[in-house]
Parts: structure tokens; C-alpha cells; sequence
């Protein structure tokens, strides 16, 4: 782990919208330098805390902590080159191309004269592979498919190279060669210490490539820990109200949930 991580923390977090409260009394960690993913159902609450994370929600009640410092301490320019963000639904800009979409990310790094510089251009071309999108960096953003579009709004995320980086939904477009692509990328970022935290809803590839997981339920934390110590048959029937059983994966030796047919 270097120096550059830093744990996320949340203590008896409440959160609302108007008077609809979506999250409830939830204290949690995020371990630094660790790939953690959310799982939940539909509608419990796991984009809300993600924002709350990323600083984008103000807490009813309790607090975000980002290296033991609550978040509502940190300007927001500081905590954009610590804490990167990739919403469910990003906008962009009209007409915007790929790589000057991937060059927005290198934004809370620069100056507001600052020049461009090779640091700048290097993280670009970085992401760019990483997501394999360097081929279509000239292409207009609207000209893509859903799935390139998103890797497009990855290699931007990944360009900021924030010490902690969350994400919502990643996976969501991408075929299955592209979402283990982009799981290997946010696992070997973790092994260069950076924390990532993604909100995800394949229980399996959670499964595989976390190394923590957190299970959100009606907007309350009902576990977290190992996905052998989050994924019970228990646990996820009674979450998600879907019978399963545990499999030994064969790559990992961890639990792979099967979904029992229901009838
Ligand atoms: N901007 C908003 N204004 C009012 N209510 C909202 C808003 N965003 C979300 N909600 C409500 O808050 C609850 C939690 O929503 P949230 O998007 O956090 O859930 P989620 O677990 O991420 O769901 P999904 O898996 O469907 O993406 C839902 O009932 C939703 O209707």
C-alpha cells in the first residue's frame, strides 16, 4: 500500500431526499488500498451512499469521513484530486469527443493557467488503453455504442487518478470480455494502493474480484466483510428474495452464488 490511500469511512450516516429517508444510521469502512463493491436491490439505497461518499449529498445526521477527516472539512477542489466519481448517468457536454471527454478528468489537477503537461497527457493515454478506447479517441462521444460510451466515462474516471476512485454501476452496457476487463483494471489499481469502490449488481463477478463487499438492504447496512462473510444462501435470499446456492468457484475457491430456478 503507499501513501496515497485513504480509507472512507461513514459514521450513523442518515440521508434523505425531502422527507423520504434512503439512508439509515449506516457506519461503515472502506478499507484503503482494496477493491470493495455495494451490492444490493433495486432502489435500497446504494447510489445515494456512493454520492454521499463522493461528497454529493449533505447528511441529515452523522458524517462521511476520507482519511479520518469529514468530508464537509475538505474544500471541493481538494477533494476532487482525492476522490473521483463516476455517477450511473453522467453528462457530457454536446459533441464532445472521447479524448477531450478523458481530458476533462485531468481537470482538478490543473491550475486554471496551468499548461497542459506531459503528467497530463501520459494519464490520458493511460486510461485510454486501459479501456481500451485509444482507437476511438477522435470519435464524438454520441457517435458510440452504449458500451463504449461507458468505457469512455471510465478512461475519464481512471485519468483523474485520484487516490480513491467510485463508481456507479461500471459494468452496466459492456459485454462480458469488456466488464472483466474493466474489473481486472480497478483490482490492479488497488494493487498499486488506490481505493476503489463500485457499485455493482452481478453477485458473481462481485464475488470474484472483491475484496470486500458491502450489502445495502432497504437503506440499511446488513453486511460487510469478505464476500465469504457477506455471501450466505441465507442472506442473499432473504436481501434479495432469491433462492441460491453457494458454489466453490473454481477460479477462486470463493462462494459463487447459482440462482435455484424459481419454479
Ligand atoms: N433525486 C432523487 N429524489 C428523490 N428520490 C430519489 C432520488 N434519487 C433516488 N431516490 C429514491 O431513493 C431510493 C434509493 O435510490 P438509489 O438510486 O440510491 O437506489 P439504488 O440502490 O442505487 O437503486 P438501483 O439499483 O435501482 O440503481 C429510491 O427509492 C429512489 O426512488
Amino acid at each position: 500500500m503507499t501513501d496515497d490511500s485513504e480509507g472512507l469511512q461513514t459514521r450513523h450516516l442518515v440521508l434523505s431526499y425531502g422527507r423520504r429517508r434512503v439512508i439509515e444510521d449506516v457506519s461503515l469502512s472502506v478499507e484503503p488500498g482494496r477493491l470493495t463493491i455495494i451490492l444490493g436491490p433495486n432502489g435500497c439505497g446504494k447510489s445515494t451512499l456512493l454520492r454521499a461518499l463522493a461528497g454529493q449529498i449533505r447528511p441529515d445526521a452523522g458524517a462521511v469521513l476520507l482519511a479520518g477527516r469529514p468530508l464537509r472539512h475538505i474544500g471541493a477542489r481538494a477533494l476532487a484530486r482525492r476522490v473521483g466519481f463516476l455517477p450511473q448517468a453522467p453528462l457530457a457536454p454536446e459533441g464532445i469527443t472521447v479524448s477531450a471527454l478523458v481530458r476533462l478528468g485531468r481537470h482538478p489537477h490543473r491550475g486554471p493557467l496551468s499548461a497542459w503537461s506531459a503528467a497530463d497527457r501520459a494519464a490520458c493515454d493511460r486510461a485510454l488503453a486501459a479501456t481500451g478506447m485509444s482507437g476511438l479517441s477522435a470519435a464524438p462521444l454520441d457517435a458510440l455504442s452504449g458500451g463504449q460510451r461507458q468505457r469512455a466515462w471510465i478512461a475519464m474516471s481512471l485519468a483523474q487518478e485520484t487516490p480513491t476512485l467510485l463508481l456507479d454501476e461500471p459494468t452496466t452496457y459492456l459485454d462480458l470480455a469488456h466488464q472483466i476487463d474493466v474489473l481486472e483494471t480497478l483490482h490492479a489499481m488497488t494493487r498499486q494502493g488506490r481505493t476503489v469502490l463500485a457499485v455493482l449488481h452481478d453477485l458473481q463477478l462481485a464475488a470474484r474480484y472483491a475484496d470486500r463487499l458491502i450489502l445495502l438492504h432497504e437503506g440499511r447496512l446488513k453486511a460487510e466483510g469478505t464476500p465469504a462473510e457477506v455471501l450466505t444462501a441465507a442472506r442473499v435470499e432473504d436481501v434479495f428474495g432469491l433462492p441460491v446456492r453457494l458454489l466453490d468457484d473454481p477460479e477462486t475457491g470463493r462462494p459463487l452464488p447459482i440462482p435455484r430456478r424459481r419454479a
